[in-house]
């Protein structure tokens, strides 16, 4: 697997928001955190690779155009996991996850589809759901199970928009950790909005800035600096190594805009 970006461009009508980025080809196994400011395409971006926004220019996935890959192939190939958290509906969870998993996977056996929910519902640690019903959870556990009907399907191409954004700091790592290990096991390639630096630093091989229409850069944790930070986000900022050696950053001051 490997995926990449040529000159691409995004727009809302005559309004463009993403304008020529190009992301060379980033190897299998990648966890990609995407971040940037309020307002400057991280979803859009993610949207569109999921086909639901058009574009011009190329997103290709193992050699391949996405815009010409079969749609069968297309629908099992991706894991798109919206900023919206699914809704508070009256079925159980088991139910929910079944139904993305069948929807897309029909080339698994009744077997295989259960083996896989086992799966899902034990990689995220959230076995204890399995029967409660949407309505009756947290917003942060309906999170949980949005992420089961992504991960249940074994997508080669993950775009999880904000994953952690509705969760405490235990399931943030856990899910982080689910994420990391599916990629991983999977080999296949992760983009993962977000806007915990922290957590991005700590958990994925890239990060990827978003600057007002297009990329400021695409580099390791360890080569995020300061001067990321004041141009990205407006903010006087240090990166520092906390005790475990990992990058950490420290936000000081908002910069006058
Ligand atoms: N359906 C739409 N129609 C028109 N404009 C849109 C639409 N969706 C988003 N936009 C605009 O596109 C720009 C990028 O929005 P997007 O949601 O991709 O940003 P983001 O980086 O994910 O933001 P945030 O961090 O606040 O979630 C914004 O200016 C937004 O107003």
């Amino acid at each position: 697997m490997s995926f990449s970006i040529s000159e691409l461009n995004i727009g809302y009508g005559s309004r463009t928001v993403i304008a020529d980025i190009t992301i060379p080809e980033l190897p299998k196994g990648a966890v990609v955190a995407v971040v940037g400011p309020n307002a400057v395409g991280k979803s859009t971006l993610l949207k569109s690779i999921a086909g639901l926004v058009s574009y011009s220019g190329s997103i290709q996935f193992n050699q391949q155009a996405l815009s010409s890959m079969p749609r069968a192939e297309l629908i099992k190939t991706l894991g798109y996991l919206p900023q919206a958290l699914p809704q508070a509906i009256s079925l159980v969870a088991y139910e929910v996850v079944y139904s993305a998993c069948r929807a897309v996977r029909t080339d698994l056996t009744a077997e295989q589809v259960e083996h896989a929910i086992e799966n899902t519902f034990e990689r995220l640690g959230i076995r204890n759901l399995a029967l409660k019903r949407l309505s009756e959870m947290s917003g942060g556990q309906r999170q949980m199970v949005g992420l089961a009907q992504v991960l249940v399907r074994q997508p080669k191409l993950l775009l999880l928009d904000e994953p952690t954004s509705a969760l405490d700091l235990h399931w943030q790592l856990n899910v982080l950790e689910a994420i990391r290990k599916e990629t991983t096991h999977e080999n296949a390639i992760a983009l993962v909005a977000s806007h915990d630096l922290n957590l991005a630093l700590r958990f994925c091989d890239y990060v990827l800035i978003l600057a007002p229409r297009g990329v400021l850069a695409l580099v390791t944790p360890d080569q995020l600096t300061p001067e990321h930070l004041a141009q990205a986000y407006g903010i006087e900022g240090r990166v520092e190594a906390c005790s475990k050696g990992f990058p950490i950053v420290l936000a000081d001051k908002a910069l006058p805009r």
